[in-house]
């Protein structure tokens, strides 16, 4: 299996835009078009900076008479892109069975995502000697040795294994977590997914999550707020960047974020919200039974009220994290996690602003970030923009940031990339 070859480089925009002509005529099924870029000497298989060749394009339109021109001319029957999709993945998706024919004939396969590299033999994870670290609406996190490493193993409770669906969509979603590589999400390792109890296997952060951090210290630090909403911003953006589709937190919270041994945060958590609906009744008795309601707190109001929402619901849970760090303890602790959420959505409140310590700018910024209005929310790609700036302007340096176990700073500050 390789790779599709890209054809060009950054520096021939020239190339680029006939190679974007080339998938352009495959994707309109103008065979006359593709003869004529050939004949001037274009490869067959040039692919664009994604790896789409004009044989994914004529595949996924359903075009089975460019399909068979480009086999003809000797194209690769399976180019892989950088989503890790052959044609015959396309034309499948798209429904176009005789396209999935005319490939599958000339060996023409569907690359699985590689799962099985990522498949864990139970045996290798010692589940019962792992030290408990805590319990969600999944099941339990324990940390144990695996080949050598101490790791995080999150079981999948048995009676969310026993739902062939939920099942279904759990290895789909790992095969998906399993491409994603991030310095401020944490890292995927592998999984149990023959076997019961399904696990799954994370990169193990010690120095543990934000909500006991703040439980800790109370306030942060502006330089240290500013540096830890920049982690959480920039792993939330790898996630919300991602093709073909972005991957939705939807339980963005303080005990999600996790701090690495360098002090900064990664997300944690992400990409198996879909298998539960968070107000499903299932999902509620199962957030009551394990005492794990803490995501009301965090919810956006249209979550909430069962309505449409898009990615936009993490920028508002991001929102509310952000107001905490600067305040300190979080001033609703005391108000039931379901009524804090009604009153969020069916009455529009939200967090006070108490402290005296928020940089010009940043309330601003959080209040646009928990707008009622959903599409007033910036996207974090802007939210990273902006809070880069109020850390430039204001100078701000984190304390918890880029210190060494013995508390020393480190010249690894809170860099803005
Ligand atoms: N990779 C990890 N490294 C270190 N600690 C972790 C790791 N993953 C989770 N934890 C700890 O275990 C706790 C429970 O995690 P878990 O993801 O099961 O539950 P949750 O996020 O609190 O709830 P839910 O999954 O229901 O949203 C976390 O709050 C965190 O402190």
């Amino acid at each position: 299996m390789v790779l599709s070859q890209v054809y060009f480089d950054m520096n021939a925009p020239r190339v680029a835009e006939e190679v974007g002509n080339l998938l352009f005529h495959a994707s309109k099924g103008d065979v006359a078009g593709i003869q004529k870029l050939l004949d001037q000497g274009m490869p067959v298989d040039a692919a664009d900076y994604d790896g789409r060749t004009a044989l994914h394009l004529a595949a996924s339109e359903g075009h089975s008479n460019v399909v068979n021109f480009l086999l003809t001319n000797k194209a690769d029957v399976n180019p892989i892109d950088r989503n890790g999709d052959t044609p015959l993945a396309n034309a499948k998706e798209y429904g176009h069975t005789e396209i999935c024919k005319i490939l599958a004939d000339r060996r023409g396969f569907i690359k699985t995502h590689g799962l099985e590299e990522f498949e864990i033999p139970i045996s290798e994870l010692n589940l019962n000697q792992g030290k408990f670290i805590g319990k969600g609406a999944f099941g339990e996190i324990r940390v144990v040795k695996w080949r050598g490493t101490l790791v995080a193993a999150k079981t999948i409770t048995a009676e969310l294994s026993k739902d062939p669906q939920i099942v279904k969509e759990f290895v789909d979603e790992l095969a998906l977590l399993a491409n994603l590589s991030h310095p401020n999400i944490v890292q995927f390792l592998g999984a149990v997914t023959t076997q019961r109890p399904m696990v799954m296997v994370t990169e193990y952060l010690p120095k543990g999550d934000l909500h006991d951090l703040m439980e800790k210290k109370g306030k942060l630090d502006p330089g240290t707020a500013i540096c830890f909403a920049l982690d959480i911003a920039r792993g939330m953006n790898y996630l919300h960047q991602h093709k073909p589709n972005a991957i939705v937190h939807r339980d963005l919270k303080p005990r999600n974020l996790l701090q690495h041994d360098a002090g900064h945060l990664k997300v944690a958590d992400f990409g198996l919200g879909k298998l539960l609906d968070p107000l499903s009744a299932d999902c509620d008795a199962l957030y009551e039974m394990t005492g794990e309601t803490g995501s009301y707190r965090y919810m956006a109001p249209e979550v909430f009220m069962h309505k449409h929402y898009d990615k936009s619901v993490d920028v508002f849970s991001f929102a509310i994290i952000v107001q905490e760090m600067f305040e300190g303890a979080n001033a609703q602790k005391y108000q039931l996690p379901k009524s804090v959420a009604i009153a969020r959505a069916k009455d529009k409140h939200r967090p006070a602003f108490n402290s005296q310590s928020y940089p010009p700018g940043m309330k601003e910024l959080i209040q646009e970030c928990w707008d009622m209005d959903k599409s007033k929310r910036p996207p974090f790609s802007v939210v990273i923009q902006r809070l880069e700036k109020i850390q430039q302007q204001g100078g701000f340096v984190s304390s918890e940031v880029g210190q060494d176990k013995s508390g020393k700073k480190r010249s690894d500050k809170c860099t803005i990339m």
